[in-house]
Protein backbone atom coordinates (compact mmCIF):
# COMPACT_ATOMS: atom_id res chain seq x y z
CA UNK A 1 0.00 0.00 0.00
CA UNK A 2 1.58 3.70 -0.81
CA UNK A 3 0.13 6.11 1.57
CA UNK A 4 0.61 10.13 0.55
CA UNK A 5 -0.62 13.02 3.17
CA UNK A 6 -0.49 16.21 2.43
CA UNK A 7 2.34 15.91 0.46
CA UNK A 8 4.10 19.25 -1.45
CA UNK A 9 7.03 19.70 -3.38
CA UNK A 10 8.46 23.54 -4.05
CA UNK A 11 11.55 24.00 -6.78
CA UNK A 12 11.99 27.85 -5.76
CA UNK A 13 8.84 29.83 -6.56
CA UNK A 14 7.25 26.52 -8.25
CA UNK A 15 4.83 24.60 -6.71
CA UNK A 16 5.54 21.01 -8.21
CA UNK A 17 3.00 19.05 -5.95
CA UNK A 18 0.72 20.82 -3.85
CA UNK A 19 -0.93 19.43 -0.83
CA UNK A 20 -1.81 15.67 -2.84
CA UNK A 21 -3.63 13.14 -0.18
CA UNK A 22 -4.62 9.79 -1.75
CA UNK A 23 -3.72 6.19 -1.11
CA UNK A 24 -2.83 3.21 -3.30
CA UNK A 25 -4.31 -0.02 -2.41
CA UNK A 26 -2.72 -3.30 -3.41
CA UNK A 27 -4.54 -5.88 -5.45
CA UNK A 28 -5.46 -3.46 -8.56
CA UNK A 29 -3.50 -1.54 -10.93
CA UNK A 30 -3.91 1.98 -10.28
CA UNK A 31 -3.09 4.29 -13.24
CA UNK A 32 -1.89 8.17 -12.14
CA UNK A 33 -2.81 10.32 -14.54
CA UNK A 34 -2.51 13.75 -15.48
CA UNK A 35 -1.11 16.34 -18.36
CA UNK A 36 2.60 17.32 -18.87
CA UNK A 37 3.68 18.91 -15.88
CA UNK A 38 1.07 17.92 -13.60
CA UNK A 39 3.46 16.68 -10.59
CA UNK A 40 3.17 12.76 -11.76
CA UNK A 41 7.16 12.57 -11.73
CA UNK A 42 7.58 14.64 -8.59
CA UNK A 43 5.84 12.39 -6.42
CA UNK A 44 6.40 9.01 -7.50
CA UNK A 45 10.31 10.45 -6.88
CA UNK A 46 9.13 11.72 -3.56
CA UNK A 47 7.46 8.35 -2.38
CA UNK A 48 10.45 6.36 -4.18
CA UNK A 49 12.41 8.33 -1.29
CA UNK A 50 14.28 10.41 -4.57
CA UNK A 51 12.93 13.67 -3.71
CA UNK A 52 12.30 15.45 0.06
CA UNK A 53 9.01 16.68 0.19
CA UNK A 54 8.86 20.08 1.22
CA UNK A 55 5.86 18.98 3.28
CA UNK A 56 4.10 16.16 4.17
CA UNK A 57 4.66 12.65 4.18
CA UNK A 58 4.89 9.29 2.10
CA UNK A 59 4.18 5.84 3.82
CA UNK A 60 5.11 2.01 1.84
CA UNK A 61 3.28 -0.51 3.36
CA UNK A 62 2.65 0.91 6.61
CA UNK A 63 6.48 2.45 7.02
CA UNK A 64 9.14 4.91 5.87
CA UNK A 65 10.45 2.75 3.19
CA UNK A 66 14.00 4.75 3.27
CA UNK A 67 14.26 3.25 6.77
CA UNK A 68 13.69 -0.17 5.31
CA UNK A 69 16.41 -3.00 6.10
CA UNK A 70 15.09 -4.74 2.44
CA UNK A 71 13.85 -1.99 0.75
CA UNK A 72 13.98 -3.66 -3.09
CA UNK A 73 11.16 -6.38 -1.34
CA UNK A 74 9.29 -3.13 -0.59
CA UNK A 75 9.30 -1.21 -3.30
CA UNK A 76 10.70 -1.41 -7.11
CA UNK A 77 10.44 1.67 -9.14
CA UNK A 78 10.98 2.02 -12.99
CA UNK A 79 11.68 5.89 -14.02
CA UNK A 80 10.89 7.62 -17.10
CA UNK A 81 13.19 6.03 -19.46
CA UNK A 82 16.87 6.65 -19.41
CA UNK A 83 20.52 4.98 -20.40
CA UNK A 84 21.81 2.33 -18.17
CA UNK A 85 25.65 2.22 -17.88
CA UNK A 86 26.40 1.32 -21.53
CA UNK A 87 29.27 -0.90 -21.37
CA UNK A 88 27.80 -3.67 -19.14
CA UNK A 89 25.29 -6.56 -20.52
CA UNK A 90 21.74 -6.60 -19.40
CA UNK A 91 22.52 -9.84 -17.06
CA UNK A 92 25.98 -8.24 -15.69
CA UNK A 93 23.77 -4.66 -14.95
CA UNK A 94 20.99 -6.75 -13.00
CA UNK A 95 24.18 -8.68 -11.26
CA UNK A 96 25.56 -5.39 -10.02
CA UNK A 97 22.30 -4.50 -8.68
CA UNK A 98 21.20 -7.50 -7.10
CA UNK A 99 24.60 -7.73 -5.46
CA UNK A 100 24.66 -3.84 -3.80
CA UNK A 101 20.85 -4.64 -2.84
CA UNK A 102 21.31 -8.18 -1.10
CA UNK A 103 19.35 -10.29 -3.75
CA UNK A 104 20.42 -13.63 -4.32
CA UNK A 105 21.81 -13.69 -8.11
CA UNK A 106 19.43 -16.52 -8.66
CA UNK A 107 17.11 -14.05 -8.97
CA UNK A 108 18.73 -12.35 -11.87
CA UNK A 109 17.85 -15.20 -14.55
CA UNK A 110 13.95 -15.12 -12.85
CA UNK A 111 13.83 -11.53 -14.11
CA UNK A 112 15.22 -11.70 -17.16
CA UNK A 113 13.38 -14.62 -17.98
CA UNK A 114 10.60 -12.54 -16.95
CA UNK A 115 10.62 -9.64 -19.08
CA UNK A 116 12.18 -11.60 -22.25
CA UNK A 117 14.91 -10.32 -22.52
CA UNK A 118 16.78 -13.90 -22.08
CA UNK A 119 18.04 -14.16 -26.10
CA UNK A 120 19.86 -10.85 -25.57
CA UNK A 121 21.02 -11.11 -21.81
CA UNK A 122 24.47 -11.13 -22.28
CA UNK A 123 24.79 -8.54 -25.17
CA UNK A 124 25.31 -5.02 -24.43
CA UNK A 125 23.09 -2.39 -22.72
CA UNK A 126 24.40 0.04 -25.51
CA UNK A 127 22.61 -1.74 -28.25
CA UNK A 128 19.34 -2.07 -26.58
CA UNK A 129 16.46 -0.51 -28.16
CA UNK A 130 14.14 1.76 -26.30
CA UNK A 131 11.83 -1.09 -25.81
CA UNK A 132 14.47 -3.81 -24.60
CA UNK A 133 15.58 -0.94 -22.37
CA UNK A 134 12.28 -0.35 -20.91
CA UNK A 135 12.23 -4.42 -20.43
CA UNK A 136 15.69 -4.20 -18.55
CA UNK A 137 14.15 -0.73 -16.50
CA UNK A 138 11.32 -3.34 -15.34
CA UNK A 139 13.54 -6.12 -14.42
CA UNK A 140 15.64 -4.24 -12.41
CA UNK A 141 12.05 -3.25 -10.73
CA UNK A 142 11.10 -6.41 -10.03
CA UNK A 143 14.35 -7.75 -8.95
CA UNK A 144 13.57 -7.39 -4.73
CA UNK A 145 10.42 -9.35 -5.85
CA UNK A 146 8.53 -6.07 -4.69
CA UNK A 147 5.31 -5.65 -2.77
CA UNK A 148 5.00 -2.14 -4.59
CA UNK A 149 6.12 -1.55 -8.00
CA UNK A 150 5.74 1.98 -9.61
CA UNK A 151 6.54 2.83 -13.19
CA UNK A 152 7.15 6.35 -14.37
CA UNK A 153 5.27 6.47 -17.96
CA UNK A 154 6.26 2.85 -18.89
CA UNK A 155 4.61 2.37 -22.14
CA UNK A 156 6.68 5.13 -23.38
CA UNK A 157 8.48 4.26 -26.59
CA UNK A 158 7.40 0.85 -26.94
CA UNK A 159 5.98 -1.02 -30.19
CA UNK A 160 2.11 -2.40 -29.70
CA UNK A 161 3.48 -6.18 -28.47
CA UNK A 162 5.36 -4.00 -26.04
CA UNK A 163 2.61 -2.21 -24.88
CA UNK A 164 0.56 -5.16 -24.78
CA UNK A 165 3.16 -7.22 -22.57
CA UNK A 166 3.30 -4.40 -20.01
CA UNK A 167 -0.28 -4.23 -19.52
CA UNK A 168 -0.69 -7.69 -18.79
CA UNK A 169 2.32 -7.90 -16.75
CA UNK A 170 0.78 -4.86 -14.55
CA UNK A 171 -2.37 -7.13 -14.42
CA UNK A 172 -0.57 -10.14 -13.21
CA UNK A 173 1.31 -8.13 -10.72
CA UNK A 174 -1.90 -6.97 -9.36
CA UNK A 175 -3.18 -10.33 -9.22
CA UNK A 176 -0.60 -11.76 -7.40
CA UNK A 177 -1.89 -8.83 -4.72
CA UNK A 178 0.99 -6.17 -5.11
CA UNK A 179 0.24 -2.90 -5.25
CA UNK A 180 0.59 -1.52 -8.50
CA UNK A 181 1.14 2.47 -9.19
CA UNK A 182 1.78 3.20 -13.34
CA UNK A 183 1.93 6.87 -14.73
CA UNK A 184 0.96 7.63 -17.92
CA UNK A 185 -0.85 10.79 -20.08
CA UNK A 186 -2.18 8.14 -21.98
CA UNK A 187 -5.99 8.38 -20.76
CA UNK A 188 -6.62 5.24 -24.03
CA UNK A 189 -3.76 3.03 -22.22
CA UNK A 190 -4.97 3.33 -18.73
CA UNK A 191 -8.38 3.07 -19.47
CA UNK A 192 -7.54 -0.83 -20.82
CA UNK A 193 -4.97 -1.59 -18.03
CA UNK A 194 -5.95 0.56 -14.79
CA UNK A 195 -9.03 -0.11 -12.27
CA UNK A 196 -8.31 2.74 -10.16
CA UNK A 197 -7.02 6.00 -11.09
CA UNK A 198 -5.49 9.04 -9.10
CA UNK A 199 -5.67 12.26 -11.40
CA UNK A 200 -3.49 15.00 -10.86
CA UNK A 201 -3.70 18.27 -12.41
CA UNK A 202 -0.69 21.25 -11.43
CA UNK A 203 0.37 19.73 -8.73
CA UNK A 204 -3.51 19.22 -7.42
CA UNK A 205 -5.42 16.39 -6.78
CA UNK A 206 -8.20 15.99 -9.97
CA UNK A 207 -9.99 12.70 -9.26
CA UNK A 208 -9.41 9.73 -6.70
CA UNK A 209 -11.65 7.06 -8.23
CA UNK A 210 -12.44 4.27 -10.25
CA UNK A 211 -11.91 4.33 -13.73
CA UNK A 212 -15.69 3.39 -14.33
CA UNK A 213 -16.91 6.03 -11.67
CA UNK A 214 -14.16 8.63 -13.54
CA UNK A 215 -15.62 8.62 -16.85
CA UNK A 216 -19.50 8.42 -15.86
CA UNK A 217 -19.00 11.41 -13.93
CA UNK A 218 -17.96 13.45 -16.70
CA UNK A 219 -19.86 12.60 -19.17
CA UNK A 220 -22.70 14.62 -19.92
CA UNK A 221 -24.39 11.09 -21.39
CA UNK A 222 -26.12 13.42 -24.18
CA UNK A 223 -28.04 11.76 -27.14
CA UNK A 224 -27.15 12.94 -30.64
CA UNK A 225 -29.74 13.54 -32.73
CA UNK A 226 -29.78 14.03 -36.85
CA UNK A 227 -33.19 15.45 -38.07
CA UNK A 228 -34.37 17.68 -41.21
CA UNK A 229 -36.32 19.21 -38.37
CA UNK A 230 -34.17 20.10 -35.73
CA UNK A 231 -35.98 23.57 -34.70
CA UNK A 232 -39.15 22.08 -34.54
CA UNK A 233 -37.47 18.77 -32.42
CA UNK A 234 -35.74 21.44 -30.09
CA UNK A 235 -39.24 22.95 -29.15
CA UNK A 236 -40.59 19.96 -28.74
CA UNK A 237 -37.89 18.49 -26.07
CA UNK A 238 -37.28 21.84 -24.49
CA UNK A 239 -38.51 22.03 -20.90
CA UNK A 240 -36.51 22.48 -17.38
CA UNK A 241 -34.45 20.04 -16.60
CA UNK A 242 -33.43 19.13 -20.36
CA UNK A 243 -30.29 21.18 -22.35
CA UNK A 244 -30.46 21.07 -26.18
CA UNK A 245 -27.33 21.78 -27.86
CA UNK A 246 -26.58 22.17 -32.11
CA UNK A 247 -23.49 23.07 -33.35
CA UNK A 248 -24.24 21.70 -36.92
CA UNK A 249 -26.98 22.45 -39.35
CA UNK A 250 -29.52 19.44 -38.41
CA UNK A 251 -27.67 18.11 -36.04
CA UNK A 252 -28.80 17.84 -32.06
CA UNK A 253 -27.38 17.33 -28.73
CA UNK A 254 -29.59 16.53 -26.27
CA UNK A 255 -28.97 16.26 -22.34
CA UNK A 256 -31.32 14.74 -19.75
CA UNK A 257 -33.19 12.51 -21.64
CA UNK A 258 -33.05 8.66 -23.16
CA UNK A 259 -32.71 7.85 -27.07
CA UNK A 260 -36.36 6.26 -26.30
CA UNK A 261 -37.67 9.59 -24.64
CA UNK A 262 -36.37 11.69 -27.73
CA UNK A 263 -37.59 8.98 -30.60
CA UNK A 264 -40.91 9.04 -28.87
CA UNK A 265 -41.41 12.73 -28.57
CA UNK A 266 -40.31 13.16 -32.58
CA UNK A 267 -43.04 10.22 -33.50
CA UNK A 268 -45.52 12.50 -31.44
CA UNK A 269 -44.49 15.56 -32.63
CA UNK A 270 -44.51 13.86 -36.26
CA UNK A 271 -40.89 14.58 -36.82
CA UNK A 272 -38.41 12.48 -38.71
CA UNK A 273 -35.44 11.33 -37.30
CA UNK A 274 -32.00 10.50 -39.25
CA UNK A 275 -29.86 9.75 -36.39
CA UNK A 276 -30.48 8.63 -32.70
CA UNK A 277 -27.13 7.93 -31.03
CA UNK A 278 -26.42 7.59 -26.87
CA UNK A 279 -23.20 9.25 -26.78
CA UNK A 280 -20.68 7.88 -23.80
CA UNK A 281 -17.60 10.04 -23.24
CA UNK A 282 -14.58 8.12 -23.86
CA UNK A 283 -11.39 8.07 -20.46
CA UNK A 284 -9.57 10.99 -23.03
CA UNK A 285 -12.78 13.00 -23.60
CA UNK A 286 -13.73 12.77 -18.81
CA UNK A 287 -9.63 13.65 -18.52
CA UNK A 288 -10.18 16.29 -20.47
CA UNK A 289 -13.03 17.97 -19.19
CA UNK A 290 -11.67 17.02 -15.72
CA UNK A 291 -8.21 18.69 -16.08
CA UNK A 292 -9.41 21.55 -18.83
CA UNK A 293 -8.27 24.22 -16.01
CA UNK A 294 -5.08 22.04 -15.08
CA UNK A 295 -3.21 22.00 -17.92
CA UNK A 296 0.02 24.06 -17.38
CA UNK A 297 0.92 24.30 -21.38
CA UNK A 298 -2.24 24.52 -23.58
CA UNK A 299 -2.41 25.10 -27.02
CA UNK A 300 -4.12 28.19 -28.36
CA UNK A 301 -7.08 27.77 -29.64
CA UNK A 302 -7.75 28.23 -33.27
CA UNK A 303 -10.23 30.68 -33.44
CA UNK A 304 -8.15 33.25 -30.85
CA UNK A 305 -5.29 32.58 -32.84
CA UNK A 306 -7.08 33.42 -35.96
CA UNK A 307 -8.67 36.53 -34.23
CA UNK A 308 -5.01 37.98 -32.96
CA UNK A 309 -3.78 37.47 -36.79
CA UNK A 310 -6.64 39.23 -38.09
CA UNK A 311 -5.38 42.28 -35.66
N1 LIG B 1 14.20 19.77 -10.49
C1 LIG B 1 13.26 20.67 -10.82
N2 LIG B 1 13.49 21.98 -10.73
C2 LIG B 1 12.54 22.90 -11.04
N3 LIG B 1 11.30 22.59 -11.47
C3 LIG B 1 11.00 21.28 -11.59
C4 LIG B 1 11.95 20.25 -11.29
N4 LIG B 1 11.36 19.05 -11.49
C5 LIG B 1 10.10 19.32 -11.93
N5 LIG B 1 9.89 20.66 -11.99
C6 LIG B 1 8.63 21.34 -12.39
O1 LIG B 1 7.60 20.81 -11.60
C7 LIG B 1 6.42 20.59 -12.36
C8 LIG B 1 5.99 19.15 -12.29
O2 LIG B 1 6.93 18.34 -13.02
P1 LIG B 1 6.83 16.76 -13.16
O3 LIG B 1 7.97 16.30 -13.99
O4 LIG B 1 6.67 16.16 -11.81
O5 LIG B 1 5.46 16.59 -13.95
P2 LIG B 1 4.89 15.32 -14.72
O6 LIG B 1 3.43 15.29 -14.40
O7 LIG B 1 5.70 14.13 -14.40
O8 LIG B 1 5.06 15.75 -16.23
P3 LIG B 1 5.57 14.91 -17.49
O9 LIG B 1 4.45 14.02 -17.88
O10 LIG B 1 5.83 16.00 -18.48
O11 LIG B 1 6.81 14.19 -17.03
C9 LIG B 1 6.76 21.07 -13.77
O12 LIG B 1 6.31 22.39 -13.92
C10 LIG B 1 8.26 20.99 -13.82
O13 LIG B 1 8.77 21.96 -14.72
Amino acid sequence: MIEVENLRKEYGDKVAVDDLTFTVQPGTVTGFLGPNGAGKSTTLRMIAGLDEPTRGRVRVNGADYRRSAAPMAELGILLEAKAVHTGRSARNHLLALAATNGVPARRVDEVIEMVGLAEVARKRVGGFSLGMGQRLGVAGALLGDPRVVILDEPVNGLDPEGVLWIRNLLKALASQGRTVFVSSHLMSEMAQTATRLVVVGRGKLVADTTVDEFVSRATGNGVLVRTPEAPRLREALLRPGITVTSEEQGVLEVFGLTAQEIGTAAWHANLPLYELTSRTASLEEAFMQLTHDAVEYRNQPVDQMKQEVAV
